[in-house]
């Protein structure tokens, strides 16, 4: 991972709380008044892993909304996110780390500044001085001076000892709350710890491709069509981004919409649609595809992508798909429904440790009342894929047994040749169900439950 080693020099700012004096060992003032330097990238990751761990809020959230993130410039964005992202996805055992160096339990914004560095010294190639002096910046700058020298010395302990520190420590464990570790039992036998092991890795780029494309450069075909580049890569200085040869969209991600078998002329909606990676999928079809999005900013992003690839004839609706009703019944329907989003934790490991069991009630009433209301828009014999990017049972098998023959809706499994490139993704009921723990020879894959029902006649 490329996290900046040293202050940025790109866009140094002093800072907002008033100067502050460096202390030993720390940012290498020149005077002991002089202010200290804004490093964007810390100061950014700072605000994620804070918003992730005290206020249960999303990444994206804190990256689109934070005044420093908007200000930041595209590098130190990305850089910010990387460092976030790497030190959610270790949370648990940096923590287990630091403890023995902790007399007692710091306040949790200091917590937050001490993760941040030690997964520098310990996950990322910063140099100890680096991640070391930047640490104790960040928290004169956040007026925790009093905290800096407790810095200072857990982490050149950390680095001291560096990853010797973590010799003997079930990282795959510790990395998962105990909630969803337990809850991951159900998908079998050793299960838990596969999906724990493919979330410990940044996840690659995945693709999807427009029929006759070229593949582009260091790019792998993967068995079910995805193109595969390495976790890093910008898809934005990709050739073909912008003539909208291809998509960004998860290789798991790319299944549901593929098995709704989707036909030229066919009346098909996609009910939770934006960022559209699966409504650009059934535009390929020849399709009338409508997309319908609650959220008008993802709404915008949706259209922006549409643009991108030349797919303007599908008609875009803002509205709450729970009461939108098409003008007449539709042939087949993809229902994305919003879920726990646990499947998705590769690129977003903040999912792991926003969500709470109690939160999965709420979810799934949300997601019976799109199946009802995608039940009501379909025509006798009308096709309807359900699909979450969770790994949890109650999203998943729980509420597809518990729609079968509700709202008029039987089970229509899927076939073995539907699935011959992944078989080992079709369940015993007929069900997709992949998580990250397949294709670890590959990199991985995202967590994803489908089902698919037809409207009795
Ligand atoms: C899992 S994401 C969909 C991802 C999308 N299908 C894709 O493949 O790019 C769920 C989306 O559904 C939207 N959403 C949630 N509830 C909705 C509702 N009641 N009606 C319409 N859209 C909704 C959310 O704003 C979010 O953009």
């Amino acid at each position: 991972m490329n996290i900046p080693s040293n202050t940025s020099p790109r866009s140094p700012r002093p800072s907002r709380r008033g100067s502050a004096r460096v202390g030993k060992g720390a940012g290498r003032a020149k005077r002991p008044d002089a202010p200290v330097v804004a490093d964007p990238t810390r100061e950014i990751a700072y605000d994620i892993v804070r918003g992730v761990i005290e206020n249960r809020r999303m990444l994206e959230t804190t990256l689109n909304r934070s005044p420093d993130a908007r200000d930041a410039d595209a590098r130190d964005r990305a850089a910010a996110h990387r460092l976030g992202a790497a030190t959610l996805r270790h949370l648990g055992t940096l923590s287990a780390v630091l403890e023995p160096f902790l007399r007692k339990e710091p306040p949790e914004p200091v917590r937050a500044a001490l993760l941040i560095g030690a997964c520098q010294l310990l996950f990322l190639d910063t140099p100890p001085h680096a991640a070391v002096g930047t640490t104790v910046n960040l928290l004169r700058r956040r007026d925790l001076a009093p905290f800096a020298g407790l810095a200072n010395a857990v982490l050149r302990k950390v680095a001291g000892q560096g990853v010797a520190l973590l010799e003997g420590l079930d990282q795959e464990r510790l990395d998962i709350p105990s909630w969803l570790w337990s809850s991951w039992k159900n998908l079998g036998p050793g299960v838990a710890r596969r999906i724990a092991r493919g979330l410990s890795h940044e996840a690659p780029l995945d693709l999807t491709m427009r029929a006759g494309a070229t593949v582009p450069e260091g790019g792998i075909v993967l068995p079910t069509g995805s193109v595969r580049l390495p976790a890093g890569t910008r898809v934005t200085e990709l050739e073909g981004f912008p003539e909208g040869t291809f998509w960004v969209q998860d290789a798991a991600a790319a299944l549901p919409a593929r098995l709704l078998n989707a036909r030229p002329g066919e009346q098909v909606a996609d009910l939770c649609a934006a960022p559209g990676g699966k409504t650009a999928q059934l535009a390929a079809t020849g399709a009338h595809v409508t997309a319908l999005e609650r959220d008008p900013v993802r709404m915008e992003r949706l259209q922006e992508n549409l643009t991108r690839l030349k797919m303007e004839t599908v008609r875009t609706v803002c509205a709450d798909a729970a009461a939108w009703q098409p003008e007449t019944p539709l042939d087949a329907i993809l229902l994305d429904a919003p879920c726990s989003a646990t499947g998705t934790a590769r690129r977003h490991p903040d999912a792991l440790w926003i969500k709470r069991p109690r939160d999965l009630a709420t979810l799934t009433e949300t997601q019976t009342s799109l199946l009802a209301a995608s039940a009501r828009m379909l025509k006798p014999g009308g096709r309807l894929i359900y699909a979450v990017c969770s790994l949890q049972q109650e999203e998943g098998p729980d509420q597809a047994r518990k729609i079968a023959g509700q709202f008029g809706l039987k089970a229509d499994p899927f076939l073995p040749e539907e699935l011959a490139d992944l078989p080992e993704a079709l369940t015993a009921e007929g069900w997709l169900r992949t998580h990250p723990g397949l294709w670890p020879e590959l990199g991985g894959m995202d967590g994803f439950f489908a089902a698919r029902f037809i409207k009795e006649k």
